[in-house]
Formats: structure tokens, sequence, C-alpha cells
């Protein structure tokens, strides 16, 4: 019989954004060799002729997967976000070429947390300016404008995985925290869900949390930062989408707000030898940091592993879980049979039809395992060794199908 299954020496794994070492040391333990690393995003026309013969590629925040690009991609079977967000990835796109989309929703949350609550400490007592004039030559010993966090009101929105940690924390060092979120939300210890509106005219600092939405881009502009309190600090490491830079400059300007500690641009450069360019620059009392959020070396070798074995598991068995734009599939290993993983569009007759190839070729069907979204149907079917090959070539041909792969 000929063999249809992927030998794992030619899957080829692309790594971008220089993805942690211990991905490369998953891949490889678990028999992935063709693993091509990069250190930094590819141009595009670069990112364009390397994907082509790729099966899975891995990237953090800085490389787009747009349509285009999947389209060039070939042989794409998943993409790996080594990190939290996937805005940065066309999901569409990726569905409807049957691409499976995971990322790591969790291990960089902690990083993120604690970087928010030491620049909260860090602005309420005017350090950056204070270090900045120290830096220049200057000496300005003065209580004038610092104060505490004890006892200040944290206005967190979006209170998901980081905001509701960032809620435990600032609770700890004895901060009021108020939050907003879409949804409700359990607040954990004394926090209390608000409005926006409420938050922003209540909160002596304002973090956001939120992902990159159409629905959160530029949530905060002139009119929000007005709504603040006079005087109040504005942090941002979420997406560089979320704040209108230009009235967040304006307001610092006109000594509206306090300061400000932003992680997140709207363009941002595409590595160190680009110019990072930003109003902001001009303001010693605003914290600037080159989206470093989650960037530990404690967040980056979890992320690493977590992402790495999702790729490993759905190229080894077809395991999706908790992919962000793919049905869900939990699978244990295969034993001796076959399993044919078939991607097709969500419309009806496809499975009967599926059905029918097996029936009419007096193919036994060993399991079936069977989700859909509202795009997308994947069905795993364990077949007889025997039978994997023909089964595979019928299967192709059922109108509707995306993509089909066997694994033995
Ligand atoms: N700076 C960094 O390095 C860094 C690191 C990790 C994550 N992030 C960003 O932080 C974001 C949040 O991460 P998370 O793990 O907490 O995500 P999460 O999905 O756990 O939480 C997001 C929360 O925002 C809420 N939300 C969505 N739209 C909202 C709106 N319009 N108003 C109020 N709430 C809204 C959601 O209901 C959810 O509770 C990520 O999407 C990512 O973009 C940045
Ligand atoms: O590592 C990155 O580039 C992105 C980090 C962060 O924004 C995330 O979404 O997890």
């Amino acid at each position: 019989m000929a063999k249809v299954s992927l030998d794992k020496s030619k899957i080829k794994f692309l790594l971008l954004e220089g993805v942690h070492q211990s991905a490369v040391d998953k891949l490889t333990a678990a028999g992935y060799t063709n693993v091509e690393y990069h250190k930094t995003a590819l141009p595009e026309d670069e990112l364009l002729e390397r994907i082509k013969d790729a099966h899975f590629v891995g990237l953090r925040s800085r490389t787009q997967l747009t349509r285009e690009v999947f389209d060039a991609a070939e042989k794409l079977i998943a993409v790996g976000c080594f990190c939290i967000g996937t805005n940065q990835v066309d999901l569409q796109a990726a569905q409807e070429k049957g691409v499976a989309v995971f990322n790591a929703p969790y291990s960089n949350t902690r990083s993120v947390a604690e970087l928010v609550i030491a620049e909260a400490i860090l602005l309420l007592r005017g350090i950056p300016e204070k270090n900045a004039v120290c830096h220049r030559g200057g000496w300005q010993k003065s209580a004038v404008g610092s104060f505490e966090i004890r006892g200040k009101t944290l206005g967190i929105i979006g209170y998901g995985s980081i905001g509701s940690q960032v809620s435990v924390l600032a609770e700890s060092l004895g901060m009021k925290v108020i939050f907003s979120d879409v949804v409700t939300k359990l607040p954990l210890g004394n926090a209390e869900q608000v409005t926006q509106s409420e938050l922003l005219s209540r909160a002596d600092i304002v973090s956001l949390h939120v992902p990159e939405l159409a629905s959160t881009k530029m949530m905060i502009g002139a009119n929000e930062i007005a709504a603040m309190k006079q005087g109040a600090i504005l942090i941002n490491a979420s997406r560089g989408t979320v704040v209108d830079i230009d009235a967040l400059a304006k307001a610092l300007r006109e000594e509206r707000l306090a300061g400000a500690a932003i992680d997140v641009f709207p363009v941002e450069p595409k590595g160190p030898q680009d110019e990072f360019v930003s109003p902001l620059r001009e303001f010693d009392n605003v914290i600037l940091t080159p989206h470093i959020g989650g960037s530990t070396m404690e967040a980056q070798a979890n992320i690493g592993v977590e992402v790495a074995e999702k790729l490993i598991k759905y190229s080894d068995n077809g395991t999706t879980t908790s992919s962000v734009n793919f049905p869900e599939v939990a699978l244990s290993s295969h034993g001796n049979v076959h399993r044919l993983l078939h991607v097709h569009q969500n419309v009806p007759g496809v499975m009967s039809a599926i059905n029918k190839v097996f029936s009419e070729n007096n193919i036994n069907i060993i399991g079936q395992h069977l989700q859909t979204n509202e795009k997308v149907g994947y069905v795993v079917i364990e077949v007889d060794a025997a039978n994997s090959e023909t089964a595979l070539e019928k299967v192709r041909e059922v109108e509707g199908t995306i993509r089909c792969r066997v694994l033995f």
C-alpha cells in the first residue's frame, strides 16, 4: 500500500519572531526535526516564499497572516500564535482554508499583570519624570504629586485573564478595584463591576485589558479621556488600536492626565532596525515600553511548550482542543487504526456524502468524531489500516471538502 501519512521528518515547521527554544525542544523530542527558525518577523515577500512549503507556522504579534499569505501557504495545516492575541491572523481566511489556529491564552498573563502594577506604583510617585530629570543632571527632590497606591481606585476595562489578575494584585496592595466588561463577571475579592462611564469618572488609574476587536477600536478616545478624573493615569498593555494616541497626547500636554504607561501602539516597529515613532516620546511622565508586557523568560518558556504541544497533538492525532477558529475534537492516540481527518464546509449533505463513501465501498467505520462550528465541520474517522488509502481518495472527492489527511 502507498504511504499516505506524511513522514514526521518531512513535516516543516516555520518558526518566526524568536519563539522560545522550549518550542523547538518540544518539537524535536516529538520527532519533528524539520524546523526552520527565524529570530525576527520576515518581510512580506520573504514570508510568502518561506511559508509555501510549511505545514505549520509559529509566530508572535508582528507577523501578519493575511488572506494573501494563506493563499500562498498551500500546505499549511495549522498556525501557532506563541502569544495571547490572534488579531494578527486572518482567522476567517484560515477557517476557509481549513487551517486550525492555536494560541497560549494564559501563559503570559501574570507577567502583564505584574508590569501593570509596577507601572501604577511608579506613575503615582512621578518616578518616570524624576528618573528622567536625574539622567539629565537634575535633582527633583519633592513629594508634590507623589502618592501611595494604597487607598486609590483602580479601574480595569476588560476583566478577563489579565484584568482579573491585576485586580487581585491591586487589592493585595490596598487598592479599591472597579471594573467594566461587556460580560457580567464574578468579581474577585471586593472588586465591583460598574459601567464604563462610571469607571472613567471614579478611577485614579485606568488600565485596559480588552482584545483587539472592531468594538474595542479607539474605545478610549477624546471623550473617554475627558471623562477621566483630572490627574488620573492611563495604562494600556492590551492592543495599540484601543487608544486614540493623539487624544492621549493632547490630554497629557494639557496636563489633564498625570501620566500614562503604554506598551502597545497603533503602528509598532517591525524590529530593532526601525525607529519607534510616537507623539508620546516627548513626555517624561509616560512610560513607553516596546510591547513587552508578556515578555518574561518564564512566560516565553511556558508559551513555547504550550503552543508546541498543541501543534504536536494536532499533527500526531488530530486533536484540536482550544483552537481559536476550529471545531474542538479531543482524541487519544489511535493505536493500530488509521485516522482520516476531514475538514469540510458545514453545509447540509456533506456528512451523508462522506458516510455514503464508506457504505458504498464496504469500509467499516471503527470510530467517528464530529464537531462543527458555524462555518466548518471537522470529522475524524477511524478505519482499518487496509482501507485508509481508498477512503482518503474517495472522501477527498466529496463536495464541500476543504482538506483531508490521514494519520497512522
Ligand atoms: N502587552 C502584551 O504583551 C500583552 C500580553 C498578553 C495579552 N495582551 C493583550 O491583552 C488582551 C487581554 O488579554 P486577556 O488574556 O485578559 O484576554 P481575555 O479574553 O481573558 O479578557 C478580555 C476581556 O475583555 C472583555 N471585553 C471585550 N470587549 C470589551 C469591551 N468593549 N469593553 C469591556 N470589556 C471587553 C472580555 O469580555 C474579556 O473579559 C489580549 O487580547 C491581548 O491583546 C497583551
Ligand atoms: O509576544 C508577542 O509578540 C505578543 C505578546 C502579547 O501581545 C500577546 O498577545 O500575548
